[in-house]
């Protein structure tokens, strides 16, 4: 469109400057130019074509090749509104979504953020939480389920406890055996805290839950690598067998995959590429920290001991994340459940592959 309108500009000052003539016959220029500019990248003609922008007050043209002012204005204004990122109010905590495909890396990129910003600042939930009991199943029937397709969660719930999480609430987040594939009786508290980070592999397919996030990373990592990864994690921490890991990628993981997670893709702001990788993470901080500390200003002192956004502890936690140094040697966990033995395997396993150095 600018390469087309800077041509047709050229022809207009081949005119004389001082012809009385010259205004209007500038206008008339500048309707050709968006006649033979805007009109080609339009579906359809609409309407006459009205004043466009200031100084230029266009003849409308013979019905049908004009363009309405309901079109043309939104159309221009957006053209000269820079793009702005998403954002939401800094009154509430800041909603980060992390999502990719099953084995990409997104509970280990996941929780390097958690560290990095300092656990007492995040509130950390998984989607994989919200699975939908099915304890009314014989297990041979519940392990033939579709675990990949959005009906296998209760985004809804998940959509009020964040909800619920902004408002300031603790919520009871469900804790989830991936080896029964049941929900457990107990739940897990999570409280409100200055940050929100939401995981999980459905996260961008759900309408009501992309638009609770402010933030949304996406982890893409070739579906080889996915495979390899799941199957070593599977046999270890949840109890599965490489033929019904095989099994289950070829009925749901995979199919599912394309339908779902790769199309969602494209709500994410930033795509990871290659997986976690540290330096991925450490621009990504880096952006965050402004973001961050925003709100940790903003929270106070209850959730934010740290006001002044030069102290000694925030920078401590920022640099933290920097030099790679991922260990979660606490009991402060996100509220995550895969069964104990689990949850201390898959946290110590993910986070020995970033170690420092
Ligand atoms: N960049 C990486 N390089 C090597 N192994 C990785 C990498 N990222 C994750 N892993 C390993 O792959 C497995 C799956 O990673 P995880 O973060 O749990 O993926 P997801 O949460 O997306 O399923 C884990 O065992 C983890 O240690
Ligand atoms: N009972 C269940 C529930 C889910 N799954 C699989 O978990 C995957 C999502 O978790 P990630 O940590 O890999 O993102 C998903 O692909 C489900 O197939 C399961 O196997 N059993």
């Amino acid at each position: 469109l600018l390469a087309g309108r800077s041509s047709s500009r050229g022809v207009t000052h081949k005119r004389k400057a001082h012809d009385p003539t010259c205004r209007q016959e500038d206008e008339e220029d500048d309707v050709q130019e968006v006649k033979s500019g805007f009109l080609a990248y339009l579906p359809s003609p609409v309407g006459p074509l009205l004043p466009l922008r200031h100084g230029v007050s266009a003849t409308p043209l013979e019905e049908p090749q004009g363009l309405g002012k309901e079109t043309m204005g939104p159309l221009l204004e957006s053209l000269e509104q820079p793009v702005k990122a998403p954002r939401q109010s800094t009154s509430g905590p800041l909603t980060l979504g992390v999502a990719g495909g099953s084995g990409s890396g997104k509970t280990t990129f996941a929780r390097a953020l958690y560290e990095a910003l300092g656990e007492e600042h995040v509130t950390y939930i998984t989607h994989d939480s919200y699975y939908k009991d099915l304890s009314h199943l014989p297990f041979d029937e519940r392990k033939k389920s579709n675990f990949d397709h959005p009906n296998a969660l209760d985004t809804a719930l998940l959509v009020e406890h964040l909800r619920a999480l902004k408002r300031g609430h603790t919520v009871e987040v469900p804790e989830y055996d991936f080896a029964t594939h049941n929900r457990l009786k107990r739940t897990c508290k999570a409280e409100p805290r200055p940050v929100i980070l939401l995981e999980g592999i459905l996260i961008f397919a759900d309408r009501s839950l992309v638009q609770e996030l402010a933030i949304k990373v996406f982890v893409d990592t070739e579906s080889d690598l996915r495979l390899i990864r799941r199957i070593h994690r599977d046999v270890k921490e949840r109890g599965r067998s490489l033929e019904s890991i095989v099994d289950q990628y070829v009925k749901t993981v995979r199919p599912m995959h394309l339908e779902f997670v790769e199309p969602s893709k494209r709500e994410a702001d930033v795509i990871i590429p290659l997986g976690m990788n540290q330096v991925a993470l450490d621009m990504f901080l880096s952006r965050l920290q402004a973001e961050v500390g925003e709100h940790l200003g903003h929270l106070g002192s209850s959730t934010s001991p740290d006001k002044d956004s030069q102290s000694p502890k925030r920078k401590a936690y920022i640099a933290l994340g920097k030099q790679g140094s991922l260990s979660l040697g606490n009991n402060m966990g996100p509220a995550r459940t895969r069964g104990e033995s689990e949850a201390k395997n898959a946290n110590l396993s993910h986070l020995k592959v970033f170690g420092s150095k």
